[in-house]
């Protein structure tokens, strides 16, 4: 079992976010977790990482509570809105990458020659070779999101998870980005966490969904998924009301 999550209960404040929620991601899993806006999947991931701790409930990875838990390295993570991040930072894709050993190996060891050969491996891997040298202040945002997956990926991750991956990806990019997924999960035996709005596009790539409004509504098989569909939206985003309030429009899941 890469990742359990038990009975996880989170609040911001008031504000109840995640309730009882248990998930579990097994090797060679390509889970997408979808759900309306506000509905804790952002939380989740966060959760999953250890980066906020939940009120209730247990956090393992990799068979091992959260709390003990030290191996980061095995797992790859590529938050959200990786392309409004600063690029403006004067380093070329290969030293990004690179920055990706540093965890693993510590800030003040040097990186050998192996290391230097498996970052131009995992640059090739993405498609960024004839971009290698290329400040990252220069790239497109589907060649920047290659250099955060490729940085992520080069301590050789067990699984990926990433975060609404492709907001502010042009449809062409989305499409060769959905193919490199396909490539790491199906070729290189990543076991992947995909969070999305994006529910058609998802669901034909995947082999598990996690719907979550909050609790969890469905987790389980994509073709299940998809075959009860509309049920399953129906009920996970009855809450999700349109109000319309002195004129403007404000999506609330509440
Ligand atoms: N740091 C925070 N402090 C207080 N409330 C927060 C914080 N982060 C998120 N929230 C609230 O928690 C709820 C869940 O947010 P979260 O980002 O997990 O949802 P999401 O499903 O990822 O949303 P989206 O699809 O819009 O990215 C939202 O109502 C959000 O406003």
């Amino acid at each position: 079992m890469i990742l359990q999550l038990s009975n996880i209960f989170f609040q911001y404040d008031t504000r109840v976010v995640l309730r009882n929620v248990n998930l579990s991601v097994e090797a060679g899993d390509f889970l997408g977790i979808v759900g309306p806006n506000g509905s804790g999947k952002s939380t989740l991931l966060k959760t999953m990482m250890g980066l906020i701790s939940p009120d209730q409930g247990e956090v393992k990875l990799f068979g091992k509570s959260i709390k003990e838990f030290r191996e980061w390295h095995r797992i790859g993570y590529i938050p959200q809105k990786v392309n409004s991040l600063n690029v403006g930072f004067p380093a070329t894709v290969f030293e990004v990458v690179s920055m990706g050993l540093t965890g693993k190996k510590g800030m003040l060891n040097r990186l050998s020659k192996a290391d230097d050969a498996e970052v131009e491996a995992t640059i090739a891997l993405v498609g960024l070779q004839k971009k290698r040298n290329d400040l990252i202040g220069t790239l497109s945002g589907g060649q920047l999101q290659r250099v955060f997956i490729a940085r992520a990926l080069v301590s050789k991750p067990d699984v990926m998870i990433f975060d609404e991956p492709t907001v502010g990806v042009d449809a062409n990019s989305m499409e060769s980005f959905y193919q490199l997924l396909e490539d790491l999960h199906r070729h290189h035996k990543k076991t992947i966490v995909l969070v999305s709005h994006d529910i058609g596009a998802i669901t034909t790539r995947v082999n598990k969904v996690a719907c979550i409004n909050r609790e969890l509504y469905y987790h389980g098989d994509h073709l299940g998924f998809i075959e009860n569909q509309q049920q399953i939206l129906a009920q996970a985003y009855q809450h999700s009301i349109t109000l319309i309030e002195h004129g403007h429009k404000t999506e609330c899941s509440c």
